[in-house]
């Protein structure tokens, strides 16, 4: 996909393989930006239905205005802002232009991006991905990506590598928030363990390395599931962060974290989108909601603390 982004963010031509990134791993960025803006984490979803509900075109403009009106009111206090590529790539390559200039706004801001791509693919068509995401000489250079490991774990093994080398991290989905998810998700291997605790355990191996104060490897895992994780024979202690979408629009609130994540809930990144998207296009009701998300999710974590 060609993008002709402007020219005042990204360089317009990008050397030849990764560059080597000054960034602290992800998952030290990541503990920290929790630590001091709380976990949430906040997805910039335009679906044409929020669009129209903003006064906004299903056009280019209206992309624009929704995407930038977000960032300029959530990036400079969530923890991480998670923009949905989809509803980008369906405008082409001006949509990619916008979430370029959404990403770099977004990180100028102090927020931590994680595009929700879902990419996966063979691995060397996966290392392009990979570079498209997390090297940063790419205009979309991000803090970390969404990855589905359907064509097995190992095939997801370049942009692990390439987050090691460039400071970024990767969120593997293992329990979605859908009820679909469950076919593919609870299947059993022949040894025993369900795919979902195998994906788990790869990450939990993954992190083992820069494990403090928090790995680079994150587990994608629906705050909607409330207790069908055993069912899976999830052991969520992976060592890194745990992205929780599904409050909000898909029915689960933040008084489910303590009950799905136990003891891992200290590590789960909570996502809300249409949940606080739906109060746009008032910059102040944006932040409002946010901010009442964040505090309902503090007081869930620290009652689980007791
Ligand atoms: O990876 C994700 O972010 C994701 C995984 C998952 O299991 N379920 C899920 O809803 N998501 C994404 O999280 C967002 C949820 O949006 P809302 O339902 O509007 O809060 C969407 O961008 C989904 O694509």
């Amino acid at each position: 996909m060609t993008a002709h982004p402007s020219p005042d963010h990204h360089p317009s031509s990008r050397p030849s393989g990764p560059q080597r990134s000054s960034l602290p791993p992800f998952g030290a960025r990541l503990r920290r930006a929790m630590d001091e803006r709380g976990p949430l984490c906040v997805g910039i979803d335009p679906h044409a239905s929020l669009l129209a509900d903003w006064g906004l075109g299903d056009d280019i403009k209206g992309l624009e205005r929704f995407t930038y009106t977000v960032v300029e009111a959530l990036a400079d206090r969530v923890a991480v802002l998670k923009p949905q590529s989809a509803f980008f790539e369906r405008f082409g390559s001006r949509g990619i232009a916008v979430l370029e200039q959404a990403v770099a706004d977004s990180r100028a801001a102090g927020a931590l991006v994680l595009m929700d791509a879902k990419r996966g693919d063979i691995g060397s068509t996966m290392a392009a991905y990979a570079a498209t995401y997390l090297d940063p000489a790419s205009p979309l250079f991000s803090d970390a990506v969404t990855v589905s490991p359907y064509l097995g774990y190992g095939s997801l093994r370049p942009a692990l590598d390439l987050a090691r080398q460039s400071g970024t991290g990767v969120f593997v989905l293992a329990l979605t928030s859908n009820p679909e998810g469950a076919e593919v998700q609870h299947a059993v291997r022949a040894d025993g363990a369900s795919v979902a605790a195998t994906m788990l355990d790869h990450l939990k191996a993954e992190n083992a390395r820069d494990a403090a104060p928090m790995g680079s490897y994150g587990a994608v895992v629906g705050a909607t599931l409330g207790d069908t994780l055993a069912a899976a024979g999830a052991d969520l202690a992976i060592g890194g962060p745990l992205l929780a979408p599904g409050i909000g629009a898909q029915g689960a609130t933040a008084a489910d974290l303590p009950k799905v994540f136990g003891a891992a809930v200290a590590n789960v990144v909570p996502n809300v989108s249409r949940g606080v998207l739906k109060h746009g296009p008032d910059v102040a009701a944006l932040r409002e909601s946010a901010a009442r998300f964040a505090g309902e999710v503090r007081d869930a974590v620290a009652s689980a603390r007791g």
